[in-house]
């Protein structure tokens, strides 16, 4: 499914009318009859149903909802919420047709009648803006979707709750909060921002005859789920051998936080790789070998408890180098991350405080030939971009898309939706994972998962996304079967990833 801004949804449209030749009116219907269809799912025939129809082609989508409504017999009025002039073109064509079957369209502007049909109202369809808002909800609008939003009944948005755009960048907005949505043809940006997906509610996309090839034309985002998954993730072949999945290297680890590297090495393995080694100190050696037997061990000089670097560890011999997790913020671990942008002779991830080592060396990553994967959660994204975290939650996919290209690096920026951006500019969202993994230790986690991923068979943004989606889906298959969110702990996530592999291939 492709995520999409309001101008590559207006270059969609676009592109189906003028150059495929269908004609919007029958845009129009599909996406009304395909989300009437669908919502009956929310009501029966005694329900009454009030759509509120704006202006622009959103409003025309709710003039076809209502006609179809009331053509299969449901109790239906349509409160217009802009003056009959404001209603032209395809919007006015259904407006005709509504009334020319028998529908009644009711002023907004009566204020009793609003009120009395909106206290007997079972489902409220708001069509009244959508992606062709500009700035904050304008009254009377406004009005009405304070007053839908103080109603008990189920809120169906079309496209996207009234006051909301399609694109990021937003801050001061008022929205109707809509229980459900139905987007039209693609998911809009603001359905994965932290301020404004709430407002969607649960939703779906509907399909309304776009052709398929006019999606990847205008956008180079899509959602990454289950779907992708199955068609990406490489296959074992029979006669694969250790060498052919992966030697991999994880340097980490400090006294205070031994168990950060333990579990990006659990997760690594776990999650494919066939033969990895663990660079850490003698001390956390020691206190985690135990519980990862199945990975080698290299000891590295360390000082007051912090890695420093060993010359000797060649980092180019390995298929792929993690760095970061658990070393701590000590300018004595400073050289090894040099030597590891110098030297790796494949994919480098870097996550947690390796953030903070790698900021003055970003300038070379922006020369390196091999992969770099930089995997900040908002706050550290900000710090390594200069900008606030708010700023940061309000722009992803801007700001993103602009860091990866300027220092040629993958990012994922890890949150509730997690954005996996090339240097190309391609994006994704993993749409996997719950609240329970809000806790320390998912991270690192996830490290290792994305440390397997990329010396699999498989290209190295897929490899990304299906990173992410694997991590979150074993923290969803741990919370449908055998934990809470509360208590999911980093450790069951990686035993969820037995579960994510068995289910779904
Ligand atoms: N072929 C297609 O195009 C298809 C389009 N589709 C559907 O059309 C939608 C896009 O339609 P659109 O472009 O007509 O814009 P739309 O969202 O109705 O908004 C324009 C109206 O909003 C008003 N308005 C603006 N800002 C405002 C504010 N702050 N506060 C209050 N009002 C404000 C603005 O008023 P004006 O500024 O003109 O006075 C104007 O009346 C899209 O989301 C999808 O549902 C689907 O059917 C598929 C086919
Ligand atoms: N509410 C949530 N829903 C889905 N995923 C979440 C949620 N909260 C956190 N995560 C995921 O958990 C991981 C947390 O990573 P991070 O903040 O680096 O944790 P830590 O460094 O403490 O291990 C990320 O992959 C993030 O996407
Ligand atoms: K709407």
């Amino acid at each position: 499914m492709f995520i999409v801004t309001a101008k590559e949804m207006y270059d969609i449209d676009h592109y189906t009318m003028h150059e495929a030749g269908l004609d919007g009116k029958i845009l129009m219907e599909n996406a009304g009859r395909a989300i009437s269809g669908r919502m009956e799912k929310f009501m029966d025939k005694s329900n009454k149903i009030t759509v509120f129809a704006g202006a622009g082609n959103n409003g025309g989508d709710g003039f076809v909802i209502a006609r179809t409504l009331y053509n299969r017999s449901y109790d239906v009025q349509v409160f217009q919420v802009v003056p009959d002039q404001k209603i032209t073109g395809d919007a006015h064509y259904h407006k005709l047709l509504y009334l020319n079957y028998g529908g009644r369209v009711f002023s907004s502007d009566d204020h009793g009648h609003l009120v009395s049909r909106l206290d007997e109202t079972d489902v409220i369809v708001d069509a009244m803006v959508g992606i062709g808002i500009s700035g904050k909800l304008r009254a009377p609008i406004s009005d009405i979707a304070e007053r839908i939003n103080q109603s008990d009944a189920t809120v169906i948005a079309v496209d996207v709750p009234s006051g909301l755009p399609a694109d990021e960048g937003i801050s001061n907005f008022q929205s109707v909060q809509a229980d459900y949505t139905y987007m039209v043809g693609a998911a809009k940006m603001t359905a994965f921002l932290e301020s404004t997906s709430p407002y969607y509610g649960g939703w779906e996309k509907v399909d309304i005859g776009f052709p398929a090839s006019s999606f990847p034309m205008c956008s180079s985002r899509e959602l990454w789920g289950e779907e992708q998954y199955r068609e990406t993730m490489p296959e074992r072949e029979k006669y694969a051998h250790k060498g052919k999945h992966g030697k991999g290297l994880i340097i980490g680890g400090s006294s205070k936080m031994p168990g950060s590297i333990a579990m990006a090495a659990k997760a690594s393995l776990k999650a494919g790789t066939g033969l990895l080694t663990v660079a850490s100190s003698e001390t956390v050696i020691r206190m985690i070998a135990s519980h990862c037997v199945e990975a080698m061990y290299q000891p590295v000089p360390e000082s007051d408890g912090y890695l420093t670097d060993d010359p000797d560890l060649s980092v180019s011999d390995y298929d792929a180098v993690a760095i970061g997790v658990g070393m701590g913020r000590s300018n004595r671990s400073a050289a090894a991350f040099r030597h590891a942008v110098q030297d790796t002779n494949g994919p480098l991830i870097v996550d947690a405080d390796g953030f903070y080592h790698v900021k003055p060396l970003l300038d070379q990553l922006a020369q390196r030939e091999h992969p770099t994967v930089l995997t900040p959660h908002p706050g550290e994204m900000a710090e390594l971009m200069d900008v606030s975290i708010p700023e940061v939650l309000k722009n992803p996919f801007r700001l993103s898309a602009e860091f990866a290209e300027k220092y040629n690096v993958y990012v994922i920026l890890k949150g509730r939706h997690t954005l996996i951006t090339a240097p190309d500019g391609r994006q994704a969202v993993n749409d996997t994972g719950n609240p329970g993994l809000a806790k320390g230790g998912s991270g690192d986690v996830l490290t290792g998962i994305v440390h397997a991923m990329v010396m699999q068979e498989q290209g190295i943004f897929q490899a990304l996304c299906n990173a992410c989606f694997v991590h979150g889906a074993a923290a969803d298959w741990m919370v449908e079967n055998s934990r809470a969110c509360h208590d999911l702990m980093a450790t069951d996530v990686i035993e969820g990833i037995s579960m994510v592999y068995r289910a779904i291939s």
